[in-house]
C-alpha cells in the first residue's frame, strides 16, 4: 500500500438525458471541469475539504464523493483512509451534472491510489452510492460518462448494463442561468405515467439518436433531438428555454434542451461558427430578462476523469 501517496483528478462536467434519453443517455464535456486532490492515508477514515465557496458537507455521508468512496471501501480488505480537497467550477445544481464529478472523481482517483484494482464498471456502481445522496435516486447517466468519456448508454441499471457509442466531432454551447434547480426537485414534479403514443414517439427518437450517434448522421441526431414526455414538464422551470432553443436551431444547432434536470440548457453544432453563434443568442436572450448566466462552448470530452499528476 503506498501511503502518503498524492493524486490530482480533473473531473469533466456532463449533459444527462440528451435530450430524449431521461436516466439512460448522457455524455462527458471538456469545460467546465472540478479538481480532486487526494492523498491516501494509513488512519482509516474519509476527510474532506472544499477550496470553493459552495459550503457542500464535509461530513463524508452527506457528500458525495463521500458517500461513493464509502461503498468503494466496504470493498477493500485492507485498512485505508482517504484526505481529500474539491475545487468545485462546476455549481451544484446546475444541470451540468456537479454532483457527479465529485462522486465519479472521487472513485477514480481512489482506485488509482489503489492501484486500479476496480473496473469502470465498479466504479459506476460505488459513484451511484454519491447519486443517491444528491438525488434520492440512484442514476448514472451523469457519473457513466464522467468516468468513461464519451457518450454512453445505461441499458439497465439493475444489473447494470453500460453501452459505449461511438460519436462525430460535436461542438457543445451551454448557458447555465444562475438559478439552482435541484434534481429531487426537478424529479418530483414530473409525471409517473406516460401515454402510449408518447412512448412511441421517445423511443423512436432514442434509437434515431443512438444510430445517428453511431453513424455519425448529423441529420438524424437533430431530428432525433426532441422529448415528448419530460422537457414539456421540466421548461416550465426555465426562463428563456422556447426562445433559446428555437432561435438556436434557426442558427444551425443541430438541437438540443435542458442539460440533466436544468436549469442549464445545451445546444449540439457541428461547427465551431455555428456554436459560437449560439453562445452570442443565448446571452441576449439572459440580458433581455435579466438573469445572470454563465455560457461555456466547448467539444465532447472523450476520456472521462483523468488522473493529471502525482507526486
Ligand atoms: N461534492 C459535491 N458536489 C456537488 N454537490 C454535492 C456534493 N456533495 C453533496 N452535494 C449535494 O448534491 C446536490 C447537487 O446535486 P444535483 O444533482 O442537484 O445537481 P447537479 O449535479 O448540478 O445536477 P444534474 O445532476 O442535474 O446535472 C446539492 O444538494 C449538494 O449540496
Ligand atoms: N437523469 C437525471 C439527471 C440528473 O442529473 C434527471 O434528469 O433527473
Amino acid at each position: 500500500m503506498d501511503y502518503g501517496k498524492k493524486v490530482t483528478a480533473s473531473c469533466p462536467a456532463t449533459v444527462a438525458n440528451l435530450v430524449c434519453g431521461f436516466d439512460i443517455l448522457g455524455m462527458a464535456l471538456n469545460d467546465p471541469q472540478d479538481e480532486i486532490e487526494m492523498t491516501l492515508s494509513d488512519v482509516p477514515g474519509i476527510r474532506i475539504s472544499h477550496t470553493d465557496g459552495y459550503a457542500l458537507p464535509s461530513d463524508p455521508a452527506q457528500n458525495v464523493a463521500g458517500a461513493a468512496l464509502l461503498d468503494l471501501m466496504k470493498e477493500v480488505q485492507e485498512p485505508v483512509g482517504f484526505d481529500i480537497s474539491i475545487t468545485k467550477h462546476i455549481k451544484p445544481g446546475s444541470g451540468l451534472g456537479s454532483s457527479a464529478a465529485s462522486s465519479a472523481g472521487a472513485v477514480v482517483a481512489a482506485n488509482h491510489l489503489l492501484g486500479n484494482r476496480f473496473s469502470s464498471k465498479d466504479l459506476v456502481r460505488f459513484a451511484m452510492a454519491g447519486e443517491k445522496v444528491a438525488s434520492g435516486v440512484k442514476h448514472a447517466d451523469n457519473i457513466t460518462p464522467c468516468i468513461m468519456g464519451g457518450v454512453t448508454l445505461i441499458r439497465s441499471i439493475f444489473p447494470l448494463d453500460i453501452v459505449q457509442l461511438s460519436a462525430p466531432p460535436l461542438f457543445v454551447t451551454v448557458v447555465h442561468p444562475q438559478i439552482e434547480v435541484r434534481t429531487s426537485d426537478a424529479r418530483q414534479i414530473l409525471r409517473k405515467e406516460v401515454l402510449l403514443k408518447d412512448a412511441i414517439r421517445q423511443w423512436g427518437n432514442i434509437a434515431g439518436l443512438v444510430s445517428g450517434f453511431l453513424q455519425k448522421d448529423y441529420d438524424l441526431i437533430g431530428r432525433s433531438l426532441e422529448d415528448v414526455i419530460i422537457e414539456p414538464v421540466r421548461s416550465m422551470l426555465i426562463p428563456g428555454f422556447d426562445e433559446v432553443k428555437s432561435r438556436s436551431k434557426e442558427a444551425g444547432a443541430l438541437g438540443g434542451g435542458i442539460s440533466g434536470s436544468g436549469p442549464s440548457i445545451f445546444m449540439l453544432s457541428r461547427e465551431s461558427e455555428t456554436a459560437i453563434a449560439i453562445e452570442v443568442i443565448m446571452k441576449e436572450v439572459f440580458q433581455s430578462i435579466g438573469i445572470d448566466y454563465k455560457t461555456y462552448v466547448t467539444t465532447l470530452n472523450t476520456t472521462g476523469v483523468k488522473v493529471k499528476s502525482e507526486y
